[in-house]
């Protein structure tokens, strides 16, 4: 931990990958040793906590976040002052033996609390795009780094992604069952103290650290996000708490560091814009109440008004959007940063 306090905010990487030889699927990546994640891990200074699969995919709770593996696509999260990119050479290295190819790569993170605590390649926003283009293949030639601000300068949205020409949209165009689909990324400060509390165990309540998890999700409410999905959850000592939902292909995530003076909290879900996303964002807010907000929202495609929707759902909660911002990445779609101060909050 940072001297001055535990560092919340997630650094966020999705690799795709492909590969021709049809005998390496339906597992693909599922098939990569334990040991071999283990050591991708190791470079990235966390260890798995707790793990659970479905028929499509493997959700691993790390000591630092968590963990996605599916056939051919890898989702790694990590806070604290874990070193996330230097994931990426082994994940290839591995991919490869396997007779699988990088053909997407997506970085995202929101703005550190404490960015003088991350040490190299996470120093400053230049130092990882640097990395980034230093450690993705070649094919991946169309790439782009933009930081989306929003009124705040303490708030911004860093995302970078990389694509190959023949692989374009490669988990996407997200289209399930007809349906658009799109990652929302809700970042949360400033937690209301009282529903803080509730991430801390009692001292010395002796439980190992997923029967205390599993007392967390049902204590805050958290089960009823979505009561379909399977949960992973696990409790830190003597706080903190992290959880990895399951819902068929879909995952969800929160993480929550609750202490006061830098408490943080994340959640993070595919979904479709079919979906009540509105009651899912408002159960997200009312677990938490915090004092700042930000939504990132990212689709393959264009003229999608879900944020829209987003806005909607939390205003009447006191939530009031601030910011908006929205990019577009070559081959890899469009995102949007909304930030949101609660109304008893001063500017
Ligand atoms: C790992 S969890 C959740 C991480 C998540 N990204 C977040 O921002 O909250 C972090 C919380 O657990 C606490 N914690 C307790 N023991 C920990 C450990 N061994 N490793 C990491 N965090 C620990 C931290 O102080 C913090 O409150």
């Amino acid at each position: 931990m940072a001297v001055s306090g535990f560092e919340g905010f997630e650094k966020r990487l999705e690799l795709h990958f492909f590969g021709d030889d049809p005998a390496i699927f339906p597992l693909g990546l599922r098939k990569l040793e334990f040991e071999s994640l283990e050591q991708v891990l190791e470079a990235v200074q966390c260890t798995v906590v707790s793990a659970v699969g479905n028929s499509y995919f493997d959700a691993y709770v790390l000591s630092e976040s968590s963990l996605f593996v599916y056939p051919t696509k890898i989702i790694i999260k990590t806070c604290g002052t874990t070193q996330l990119l230097k994931s990426i050479l082994p994940l290839i290295q591995y991919a490869h033996h396997l007779g699988l190819a990088l053909c997407s790569c997506r970085y995202t993170r929101g703005s550190f609390i404490f960015p003088k605590s991350q040490p190299f390649p996470h120093t400053s926003f230049k130092d990882e795009v640097t990395y980034l283009q230093d450690t993705i293949p070649s094919n991946l030639c169309f790439r782009k780094a933009s930081i989306m601000p929003s009124k705040s300068s303490s708030h911004s949205w860093h995302v970078f992604t990389a694509n190959d020409t023949t692989h374009t949209l490669p988990h996407m165009p997200y289209v399930h069952d007809n349906e658009l689909l799109f990652t929302m990324e809700i970042c949360m400060t400033e937690l209301d103290p009282i529903l803080a509390r509730k991430f801390f165990r009692p001292s010395e309540d002796g439980k190992p650290g997923d029967s205390a998890g599993k007392e967390m999700t049902e204590l805050t409410g958290i089960n009823e996000i979505n009561p379909e999905a399977l949960i992973c959850d696990f409790a830190f000592d003597p706080c903190g708490y992290s959880m990895n939902g399951m819902d068929g292909d879909w995952y969800s995530t929160i993480h929550v560091t609750p202490e006061d003076g830098f408490s943080y909290a994340s959640f993070e879900c595919v979904s479709s814009v079919n979906d009540n996303i509105a009651h899912v964002l408002r159960k997200v807010v009312k677990i938490f109440r915090p004092g700042t907000m930000s939504i990132s929202t990212t689709w393959n495609g264009f003229g999608n008004d879900i944020w829209r929707q987003m806005a909607s759902a939390v205003e009447p909660l006191g939530m009031k959007c601030r910011s908006f911002a929205m990019d577009q990445f070559p081959a890899a779609g469009t995102v949007v940063f909304q930030t949101f101060t609660a109304r008893r909050k001063s500017v």
